[in-house]
């Protein structure tokens, strides 16, 4: 096996800059370039020389042994400064070393992968946990990293070895006089796993939503006020304002943290019936956008009526409080009601994410929805009586396997490529 190495922090100028190693022939690389092999976890001050003897930099040099590192390989790390200059000398040193190559994107964690220090979820959860920009991306990856996905998945294979093994004791059985019937027992057992399973695929969508953020479109007709609320939202000039009806004509999107989630606000066209046909498409843009967003703010100017259909949980506001004098509206302009409007955007949307699953990917849901076939269809056969639980238990073993697909327990080269490809180098 290669010794893999890789920049793992970020790329370019900064204060540190983290080189590790990982393979068997890793500790040679600390001899190479420090002269010795520090103590294992003892972070060591050394010199770093090339070949030649040349001080490359004076850097901290820290040792994992196999099986008490990352990625359960022996594994170095240099903690260099961060020059770009050092950085390209000290990876130069390594690449010439026999048995070292630079690491593939996400290779280090293919290994620990590998080593069974992580499950494919907690890889997953560990893509997610790097991608993290939301609090609440932070703790649904963080969760998901800690095991509780996997931890699920055990207790649910036990649940179900459990219920096949009775089954297929009784099928053992089945010519002397034990008249056991286990098919309660069984049956229990079935119906409290596809419980779970059920409640983690109605969770789905809003774990989902925590991974990739709610769109929330501001809708209205034209020149209310719509660009200066996006603008207000954002605290920053995302989108242009005139005194101009139809100014806005694509849909503007800004990326933003409500309540600790993460949501796109859609700045759309004015709504009206317009002659103009960029104006038209614009606002055939907006309808659509309107139309699969997670929410609406309709903002109307006094008199107003929504032009599309209030969904619940949109909201509705009137525009310019401080022409109008209205108490209740809003204004861009002063900031009356717009820390308000955030917090009942916050509140609407935190509400959808209460029951959100551990399960955030397709592939989770693919695995969930066929082991819950096969539990239905066990659950059929369990009914048909002692003739079927052959059969019975053999759907019960198909849903084990569907849902160790999750944990990565049965094979799945195939989906790694997959859901490595979404690493960064260094991971
Ligand atoms: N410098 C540095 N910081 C880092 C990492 C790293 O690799 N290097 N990590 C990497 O992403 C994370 C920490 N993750 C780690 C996970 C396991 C082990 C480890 O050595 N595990 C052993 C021993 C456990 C123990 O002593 O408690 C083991 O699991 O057997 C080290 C780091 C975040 N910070
Ligand atoms: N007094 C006052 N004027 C506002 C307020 N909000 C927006 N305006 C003004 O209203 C005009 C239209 O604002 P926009 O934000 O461009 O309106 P819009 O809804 O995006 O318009 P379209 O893009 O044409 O659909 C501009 O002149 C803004 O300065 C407000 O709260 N108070
Ligand atoms: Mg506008």
């Amino acid at each position: 096996m290669d010794t893999i190495f890789a920049l793992a922090t970020a790329n370019g100028k900064a204060g540190v800059a983290v080189v590790r190693v990982s393979g068997p022939d890793a500790f040679s690389a600390a001899e190479a370039l420090a002269g010795d092999i520090p103590a294992p976890r003892r972070a060591a001050l050394r010199k770093l020389r090339d070949p030649s003897g040349a001080v490359l930099d004076e850097a901290l040099v820290l040792c994992f042994a196999s099986g008490a590192s990352f990625t359960g390989e022996p594994v170095v790390e240099f903690h260099l400064h961060g020059s770009v200059a050092i950085l390209r000398s000290v990876l130069r040193v390594l690449a010439d070393l026999p048995g070292f190559r630079m690491a593939d994107p996400g290779e280090f964690t293919r290994r620990a992968l590998d080593h069974d220090r992580l499950d494919l979820t907690q890889v997953e959860a560990l893509a997610d946990l790097i991608e993290a920009e939301t609090e609440s991306q932070r703790v649904l990856a963080m969760t998901v990293f800690s095991g509780a996905l996997g931890r699920m998945v055990e207790d649910w294979r036990a649940e179900l070895i459990a219920a096949a093994s009775l089954l297929e004791v009784t099928i053992d059985f089945a010519d002397e006089e034990v008249p056991v019937d286990v098919s309660d027992d069984v049956r229990a057992g079935l119906l409290r796993v596809r419980a779970d399973l059920d409640r983690q695929l109605s969770g789905m969508s809003a774990a989902e939503r925590i991974r990739s953020g709610f769109e929330v479109a501001i809708v209205g007709r034209p020149n209310v006020g719509k660009s200066s609320l996006l603008n207000a939202l954002a605290g920053r000039d995302a989108a242009i304002t005139s005194e101009h009806a139809g100014t806005t004509r694509d849909v503007i999107e800004v990326r933003m943290e409500i309540a600790g989630l993460p949501v796109t606000l859609l700045d759309t066209a004015g709504l009206r019936e317009a002659e103009d046909p960029v104006e038209r498409l614009g606002i055939a843009r907006a309808r659509d956008r309107a139309d699969t967003a997670d929410l609406r703010v309709f903002l109307l100017a006094e008199g107003d009526e929504p032009e599309l259909e209030v969904r619940p949980g949109d909201l509705i506001r009137q525009s310019k409080a401080d022409l109008s004098g209205d108490p209740q509206a809003i204004s861009s302009l002063t900031g009356q009601g717009i820390e308000q409007l955030l917090t009942d955007l916050g509140t609407t949307l935190s509400e959808r994410v209460q029951r959100s699953s551990l399960a955030t990917r397709e592939r989770h849901r693919v695995a969930f929805l066929e082991g819950r076939d096969c539990l239905d269809a066990a659950l059929r056969l369990l009914d048909l009586g002692p003739e079927r639980y052959d059969v019975a238990s053999e759907e019960v073993r198909v849903a084990i396997r569907r849902l160790e697909a999750l944990i990565g327990r049965v094979d799945v080269e195939n989906l790694l490529d997959h859901i490595f490809a979404s690493f960064c180098l260094g991971k």
